[in-house]
Parts: structure tokens; C-alpha cells; sequence
């Protein structure tokens, strides 16, 4: 690995690790729309989507760099789960109740791909399906080896999974597919699709969000530890380097050695 990647401790996160995210994002933003007029952003559900509202629906500061421009945003689902989209588990509902749904009817909307309801008793079929759409945005005219996504924003679980990638699960040791289906999911619901870890890998950008004090211990596993560095979240810092972003509250790094505490502000 080149240069480590970089872990923010923010003290709060409404005043502090929010604003810090958006404007985080908002710098992915407006460099993809630079390099090719679209941002193509993959989220992942669990305590993610709650954060992300509270740093992207505030009103903007009014200057053109913290603009959030919808209307050029392509979001995809870095894991979803094979349960209908009405779900209680689908993380795409958990996505639209937390922040969605809450962008105001006036700002232009961003295009969301979700997985098709048409075989969710079939895991693999539903990532087939998933692929094919990753496909037809990222491979529209060339053949790609991996879709090349802007930003991909991902929480960590306190076992260290990430998207659904689990701990010692032969899926992250998937090197083809771009999205991988899992029907034995160690944390329910059991069938899930994911992208894999080259897909993570090959983003620009990967920035994960992890707070609360359920998560300091695995964060200083991930961190500190050989062991930690083996697991998925650990995976992704090692592959990914100084192009990974942690966006962690106090609680959430206490104990671990090198929290930077500065603001990437
Ligand atoms: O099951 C899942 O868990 C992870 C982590 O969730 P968190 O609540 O600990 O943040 C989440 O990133 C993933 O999308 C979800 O399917």
C-alpha cells in the first residue's frame, strides 16, 4: 500500500462531521462532472443514509463548489437485499425515508437504480439483473473491465463487513463478476446482492462513515491489527490506500492511535 488512508474524528456530527461530508462529496461532485458532466455515486443502507441526509439537505452556503446538483447524480446501491422494495429490510427504502424523499420537490431529482423485484427469490438472478444495469450505464459503448464509479459511500458493520462482503466469506475473493450474490448473509436479511471488492476498488473515491461507540472496536481492530486488516473493511483500506476516506466520530475512534482530528474542510 502507498499512502495510508485518511481517518477523520470529528466531535460532533450534525456541526462537525456533516458539514465536513458534504463538502467531501460535493469535491467528488463537481471533479466527475468535470471529467464527464455526471456523478455516478453507489450508497450502501444501515447507519449511512441518516448521516448522509443530515450533510446533503441543509441549505447550500450559496457558493457554486457547494452546489449539490441532483440532476447529474447516477445513485446506485453498493448491497441491497432480495426482499420487495417496500421492504422493511430493502435498503433502497431506508435510502428513500432518511434522505430522498426529503429532497424538495423544487430541486431537480437524481436517477435511481434499484434492484429488479422479479426474482428476488433468486439471489444470483437479482445480481445478474443488477449487473446488467451496471452495464448499460458503464459499458454503453466500450467493454470495461470494472465500472468505474465516481465515489462509492460505505458504512462498516461491528463484525468489519462492508456492502455485503462478510468476514472469511469466499466472495471477496471474486475477482470477475461486478456484482456478487450472497444467500447466506451471517447478518439477516440472508440473500443480498453486493458489488465486489474490484468494484470497490476501482472507484475513485471511497469514503466510509462510521460512528457511534458500537463501532470503536472493530475500528481499532481494522486499524491496528494484522487480523483487522483481513477484514473486508480492512480489505478496502488496503487496496484502496490514500484514495479511502473515514468519516468517524469521537466515540467511534476512541482508543484508536491515529485518528487525525483536523477537518478535511
Ligand atoms: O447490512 C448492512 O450493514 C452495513 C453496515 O451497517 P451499519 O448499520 O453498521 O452502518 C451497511 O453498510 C450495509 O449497506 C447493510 O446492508
Amino acid at each position: 500500500m502507498g499512502r495510508p488512508p485518511n481517518l477523520y474524528s470529528f466531535a460532533d456530527i450534525d456541526s462537525d462531521l456533516a458539514p465536513n461530508l458534504r463538502k467531501y462529496v460535493l469535491d467528488q461532485q463537481n471533479e466527475a462532472c468535470k471529467r464527464h458532466g455526471v456523478f455516478r455515486i453507489a450508497v450502501s443502507g444501515g447507519s449511512l443514509p441518516k448521516t448522509l441526509a443530515k450533510a446533503l439537505l441543509p441549505p447550500s452556503n450559496g457558493s457554486e463548489e457547494d452546489k449539490v446538483d441532483f440532476s447529474k447524480w447516477q445513485i446506485f446501491y453498493a448491497d441491497e437485499r432480495c426482499v420487495p422494495l417496500n421492504h422493511e429490510d430493502s435498503n433502497h427504502k431506508l435510502v428513500q425515508e432518511e434522505w430522498l424523499n426529503k429532497i424538495p420537490k423544487e430541486m431537480a431529482q437524481p436517477e435511481v437504480f434499484t434492484i429488479s423485484e422479479e426474482h428476488l427469490d433468486d439471489a444470483q438472478e437479482t445480481a445478474d439483473e443488477y449487473e446488467q444495469k451496471l452495464v448499460s450505464v458503464f459499458a454503453a459503448r466500450d467493454s470495461v473491465k470494472l465500472p468505474l464509479f465516481d465515489l462509492i459511500l460505505l458504512g462498516c458493520g461491528p463484525d468489519g463487513h462492508t456492502c455485503s462482503l462478510f468476514p472469511d466469506h469466499p466472495l471477496l475473493r471474486e475477482q470477475d463478476a461486478w456484482v456478487l450474490s450472497i444467500s447466506d448473509s451471517p447478518k439477516p436479511p440472508a440473500k443480498r446482492i453486493t458489488l465486489s471488492l474490484p468494484v470497490v476498488l476501482a472507484a475513485a473515491k471511497v469514503g466510509f462513515v462510521a460512528t457511534g461507540g458500537g463501532k470503536k472496536d472493530v475500528l481499532k481492530k481494522i486499524f491496528e491489527t494484522e487480523e483487522g486488516s483481513k477484514l473486508p473493511c480492512g480489505l478496502v483500506n488496503e487496496g484502496g490506500g490514500e484514495k479511502v476516506s473515514w468519516f468517524c466520530d469521537q466515540a467511534a475512534t476512541e482508543g484508536v492511535s491515529f485518528p487525525r482530528r483536523g477537518s478535511v474542510i
